[in-house]
């Protein structure tokens, strides 16, 4: 990973430390997955010793590996807690991969600093916004404390536009609920507004108000 960085010139220059922490957000279907298998089959091409992991609860597609929706895997470890991944990728891991970042607790954050200050790369994947487009989990933390954040997007199912939104075409208001194209929707910012003033007592904010 060099694309950001200035080749070392200067003789004074610390030794460059082989750490960092990359995010790779976005909504539903957005390529998150892939990008993510991407860079660590890179890394293993390499040479490099890769470990990925994800949370336990996310057994969609496999209970073991990670899927991505155009059926592109990769062999992972479910974890329970973040702290698992310290304890089993500590020493000599090169490159850390972690998908579905959204469904761990903010501990997950000092995880990876832990793991980047030791000199591993870290490479988080995650949903950076839930159904109701409110950042999720330790996303917010985890974009604020990376060095390279990539944000992809997939297409609106409804106009074609990039979309960043992941829409929920189920009637169920809580923050985790696994699913597919038989729940959720990629759709850009109009697409995904429109749908939910259709659907306005589906937020308990706005139940709220309707009772009022
Ligand atoms: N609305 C959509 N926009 C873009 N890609 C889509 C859409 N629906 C299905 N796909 C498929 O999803 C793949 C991306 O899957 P994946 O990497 O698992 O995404 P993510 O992890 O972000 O949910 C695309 O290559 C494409 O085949
Ligand atoms: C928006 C949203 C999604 N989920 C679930 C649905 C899927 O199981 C995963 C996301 O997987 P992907 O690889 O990004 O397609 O998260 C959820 O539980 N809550 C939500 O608000
Ligand atoms: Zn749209």
């Amino acid at each position: 990973m060099s694309l950001f960085t200035e080749p070392r010139r200067f003789p004074l220059d610390p030794p460059r430390h082989r750490g960092w922490l990359e995010v790779i957000c976005g909504s539903m279907f957005s390529g998150k997955t892939e990008e993510l298998i991407r860079r660590l089959t890179r890394a293993r091409i390499a040479r490099q010793r890769v470990e990925i992991f994800k949370p336990a609860l996310d057994t969609r597609y496999h209970a073991q590996d990670v899927v991505s929706h155009n059926h592109t895997s990769i062999r992972s470890t479910p974890v329970q807690l973040p702290s698992e991944i310290l304890l089993l990728a500590g020493g000599g891991t090169d490159v850390v991969g972690i998908d579905e970042a959204q469904f761990f607790d903010e501990s997950l954050v000092d995880v990876c600093r832990q793991l980047a200050d030791g000199g591993t790369r870290v490479i988080v994947a995650g949903l950076d916004m839930d159904f109701r487009g409110r950042p999720f989990g330790p996303m917010p933390a985890l974009l604020a404390t990376a060095e390279f954040v990539t944000k992809v997007h997939a297409v609106c199912v409804c106009c074609g536009e990039l979309a960043a939104y992941s829409y929920r075409t189920v009637p169920s208001a809580s923050q985790v609920l696994l699913g597919e194209t038989e729940a959720y929707e990629a759709r850009c910012r109009p697409c995904f507004l429109a749908g939910e003033a259709a659907q306005p007592l589906r937020d308990p904010a706005r139940q709220g108000a309707a009772g009022r």
